[in-house]
């Protein structure tokens, strides 16, 4: 088996078929919707709120709500449908969660899309859960996780799940991978990988992304969608709390298993770090999507659909020719 992660992989340059940039689409279909880019927000509390759903919503953007205000989703949902906007939202596992899955169903209430939002995605729970959505809300786009493994994406999928999340451990604010030994930490573009090959629907690739660039890596090697949490972290707009150290300016970004979303310190897998302050998120979008254009233009393409067949070649940790990014 080929092991690497992002820092190894450089995808290969295909003859350019645009006259710019500007002409190459960046939009993807998941579910019913089309959305601006392949690339989602990650549903965690330092990441999105209410206006930044409502944002990115209104722009064509795919955004999935965090789970961490519960009794807030009804609510959160009536007022993105009143609008005329899609609403997303996530789940967890425990007895609580098929209450509200049922009373979403009794008022009618049908978010567009549901993530299940649990660690360990392989497990009974999550098969459970993904059942009880399709039962008494089926109309809505079910996204299951976390998994790491082409077994656990065909048994999620088989369950009903609508796509599935790829990710345990690479995330900029994790520490399973140091606490449990466990993961697709350091290797999660082969991990991705293995799972496209198993994948009969979208996967998400969901954690390392440090570079605009892995994201078209993460296409190259079978995800739909990448959810991204460090690289949208230090925006104006994002709800970390803002701190200045030293003149400068940062914004909290801590993990959703970590004491600080938890309020405890019991089974902690996540930490909590500064991301320096750079300014709005509509900048970082845009910037975005204009390297995901070059991206396709380097693949010799007009869509998404050219990055997906390029060669690669692995260059063992040495992308950066060592320079510090
Ligand atoms: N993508 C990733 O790599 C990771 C993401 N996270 C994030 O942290 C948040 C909290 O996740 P999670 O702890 O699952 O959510 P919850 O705290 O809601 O736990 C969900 C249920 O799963 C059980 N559970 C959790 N982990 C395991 C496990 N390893 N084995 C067996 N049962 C388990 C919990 O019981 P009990 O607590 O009693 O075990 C609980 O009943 C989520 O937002 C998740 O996305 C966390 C770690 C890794
Ligand atoms: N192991 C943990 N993983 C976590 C935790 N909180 C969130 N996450 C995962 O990280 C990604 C974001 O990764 P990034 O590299 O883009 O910053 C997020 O979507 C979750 O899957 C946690 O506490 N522990």
């Amino acid at each position: 088996m080929k092991i690497f992660d992002y820092e190894d992989i450089q995808l290969v340059p295909n003859k350019c078929i645009v006259e710019s940039r500007s002409e190459c689409d960046t939009t993807v279909t998941l579910g019913k919707k089309t959305f601006k880019m392949p690339v989602v927000p990650a549903n965690m509390q330092t990441i999105i709120d209410e206006n930044i759903a409502e944002f990115l919503a209104s722009r064509d953007y795919f955004y999935i709500m965090h789970r961490f205000d519960e009794e807030g989703r009804i609510d959160f949902i009536k007022n993105m449908q009143s609008k005329g906007l899609f609403a997303s939202i996530s789940v967890g596992v425990k007895t609580n969660e098929y209450e509200f899955v049922k009373q979403l169903a009794e008022e009618k209430l049908i978010p567009e899309y549901v993530t299940i939002d649990i660690a360990h995605g392989h497990s009974d729970a999550v098969i459970n859960m993904i059942k009880h959505l399709k039962e008494y809300i089926p109309e809505s786009f079910v996204i299951a996780g976390n998994v790491g493994t082409p077994e656990a994406v065909r048994e999620l999928e088989n369950a009903g799940a609508d796509a599935t999340k790829v990710g345990i451990g690479p995330g900029k604010v994790c520490i399973t991978k140091i606490k449990t030994g466990f993961g697709t930490g350091g290797w999660q573009l082969s991990a991705l990988r293995r799972c496209s090959k198993a994948a009969r629907k979208p996967l998400i690739a969901d954690g390392g992304i440090r570079t605009h660039g892995d994201i078209a890596k993460s296409i190259r090697f079978g995800a739909s969608m990448v959810m991204i949490g460090s690289l949208f972290a230090g925006h104006e707009e994002s709800p970390g709390q803002t701190i200045e150290e030293d003149g400068k300016l940062f914004k909290e970004y801590f993990g959703s298993a970590s004491e600080y979303q938890k309020g405890e310190h019991k089974n902690v897998e996540g930490k909590k770090i500064l991301i320096e302050h750079r300014g709005s998120l509509e900048d970082t979008l845009n910037e975005m999507q204009q390297d995901l254009q070059s991206s396709i233009s380097y693949a010799g393409g007009k869509d998404i659909g050219a990055i997906r067949k390029v060669d690669y070649v692995v260059v063992k940790n040495s992308i950066f020719n060592g320079d510090k990014f």
